[in-house]
């Protein structure tokens, strides 16, 4: 037992020492596939000034006035048509990411999971980390791609929770890992093993990352670049020559500029330009969620089947699979050296 620990109070629950944490987090969900609760986390998550980058008191009134009025029923209207019996996908893979972790890194690791906007919160898992003895916590934020709006959120949000604590735990985060071997041969091992089990062969592949307003990219963040080079990569591992590979921008939320080119314009114009076989992948994704199997396995086979398009398949993220575990294991395992 340690000096401070021999401090506490006599009523304070015993304090287990030395274990080490590992927290997964990812962007977050709603609670439930209904307004109400759309609106709750579209609240939370469209308050982030790391997300919205116009001053508080011009955004507050449009997304109040606005904003939470209209798009919380239009979203819950997308979100119950891929909700599943877990609940939301992506807390859904990301809680069995952490369980498949778990086994993985043995005993003397703790993992945990959060969602950076709604529930389990990082707040919440941060304290009961802390409670359960973990000293040490590896904050691993499931983006490939580095991008202020979500891995620098990431981090604002544990040291925000840490400022209140007199006796902080240590903090380490993962690094962004878009151009680790690791990362890309594992895209390339599923992916290519899902494009050889279609029932078709696609033309093209579009690689579909996640969009920011395009200011982002003169502001200094390295997003787009961090994008732009996983794809390079990608293409180089898939190694097919007859297959075009593009890289495309989705989501775009707003009347800004945003990167491009846009995932749904492209869709279009290549059925029109006569591709009539495409499979789509989303590599910046780590769990399957909304922006995939509604914006992309839905809407965008529309898209492209309604232009012209004849054979469309979105390709499933990394998820729970042994692959992508296999690459986890490998990035955080590397993290926690002389941790455990
Ligand atoms: C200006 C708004 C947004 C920015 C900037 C943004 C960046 C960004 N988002 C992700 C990953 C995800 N986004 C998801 C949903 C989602 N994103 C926005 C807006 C911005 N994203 C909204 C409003 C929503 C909610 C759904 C909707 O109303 O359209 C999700 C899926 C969440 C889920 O519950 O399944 C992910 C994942 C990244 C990686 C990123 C910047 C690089
Ligand atoms: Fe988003
Ligand atoms: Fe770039």
């Amino acid at each position: 037992m340690t000096w401070q620990k021999q401090q506490l109070p006599a009523d304070h629950p015993p304090v287990k020492s030395g274990r080490v944490g590992v927290l997964l987090v990812n962007l977050g969900t709603p609670d439930a596939p209904t307004p109400g609760a759309v609106k709750r986390y579209l609240a939370q998550f469209l308050s982030d000034p790391r997300v919205i980058e116009i001053p508080k008191l011009v955004w507050q009134p449009i997304l109040r006035g606005i904003i939470l009025n209209t798009r919380p029923k239009k979203s819950a209207h997308a979100y119950s048509q891929v909700w599943t019996e877990k609940g939301s996908p992506l807390a859904a893979i990301t809680a069995e990411q952490a369980e498949k972790l778990q086994p993985r890194l043995g005993d003397g690791v703790q993992v945990e999971w959060a969602m950076r906007y709604g529930n389990p919160s990082i707040p919440d898992r941060l304290k009961a980390m802390m409670a359960d003895g973990c000293e040490r916590i590896l904050l691993a934020p499931l983006y490939p791609q580095y991008c202020a709006a979500t891995t620098a959120t990431v981090v604002d949000e544990a040291a925000d929770t840490l400022k209140a604590m007199r006796w902080q735990a240590s903090l380490r985060t993962l690094p962004p890992y878009h151009d680790e071997p690791a990362y890309i041969d594992a895209l390339a091992k599923d992916l290519g093993a899902q494009l050889d089990a279609l029932a078709f062969a696609p033309e093209v592949l579009l690689l579909s990352f996640h969009g920011m307003p395009a200011r982002t990219l003169d502001l200094g963040d390295p997003y787009h670049c961090h994008c732009r080079k996983t794809a390079r990569l990608l293409e180089a591992a898939l190694a097919r020559p007859q297959l075009r590979v593009l890289t495309t921008f989705q989501s775009r939320f707003g009347r800004a500029k945003w990167l491009e080119p846009a995932t749904d314009t492209t869709l279009e114009e290549e059925a029109a330009r006569g591709t009539r076989r495409l499979a789509i992948a989303a590599p910046g994704f780590s769990a399957d969620c909304l922006e995939t199997l509604e914006e992309l396995a839905i809407r965008g086979k529309e898209q492209f089947t309604e232009a012209g398009g004849e054979e469309f398949a979105a390709l499933s993220c990394l998820n729970a699979g042994e692959t992508g575990m296999d690459m986890l294991e490998v990035l955080i395992r590397r993290e926690l050296a002389g941790w455990i």
